[in-house]
């Protein structure tokens, strides 16, 4: 039987003096504590640039550019997927609304953050673009 189309959540690995930002989750119980990037799910006609520029505004209250996608898709159950872009700052700070706590991560780091586990596929791709 063919399975549904997994709906598709978006994260954004926003880059700055050769780190990377990563948030906390609070909610729901299984992923709070756990690191991820800050994005959500695509609405129904968004592209997933937009959905990301809305989701970081909203749980960040600032802007970002997307520079382009990391490789790749990693599923998370059996009903989503996550892709990761890559992304610049272009207007405030980030202040988390929704995490209960952001950091900045340099490479060197990366391993050593309790991301949630769809995430880490993504990690070796990241390390690359943080190179100096
Ligand atoms: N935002 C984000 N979600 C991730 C990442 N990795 C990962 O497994 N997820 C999972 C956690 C959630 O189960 C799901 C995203 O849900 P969400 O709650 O952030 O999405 P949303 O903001 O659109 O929320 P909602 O109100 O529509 O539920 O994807 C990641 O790096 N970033």
């Amino acid at each position: 039987m063919t399975q549904p189309p997994r709906t598709l959540v978006v994260g954004a690995a926003i880059l700055r003096d050769g780190a990377v930002l990563a948030a906390r989750r609070t909610a729901p119980a299984e992923t709070a504590g756990r690191w991820e990037f800050p994005g959500g799910k695509v609405e129904p006609g968004e592209s997933p640039e937009a959905a990301l520029v809305r989701e970081v505004a909203e749980e960040l209250g600032c802007r970002i550019e997307v520079t382009g996608w990391l490789p790749g898709a990693a599923p998370i159950g059996d009903t989503h997927e996550l892709r990761v872009a890559c992304a610049v700052l272009t207007g405030g700070e980030p202040t988390p609304t929704e995490h209960d706590r952001v950091r900045w991560v340099g490479a060197a780091g990366l391993d050593d953050v309790d991301w949630l586990d769809p995430d880490r596929p993504f990690l070796p791709h990241l390390r690359e673009r943080m190179a100096p």
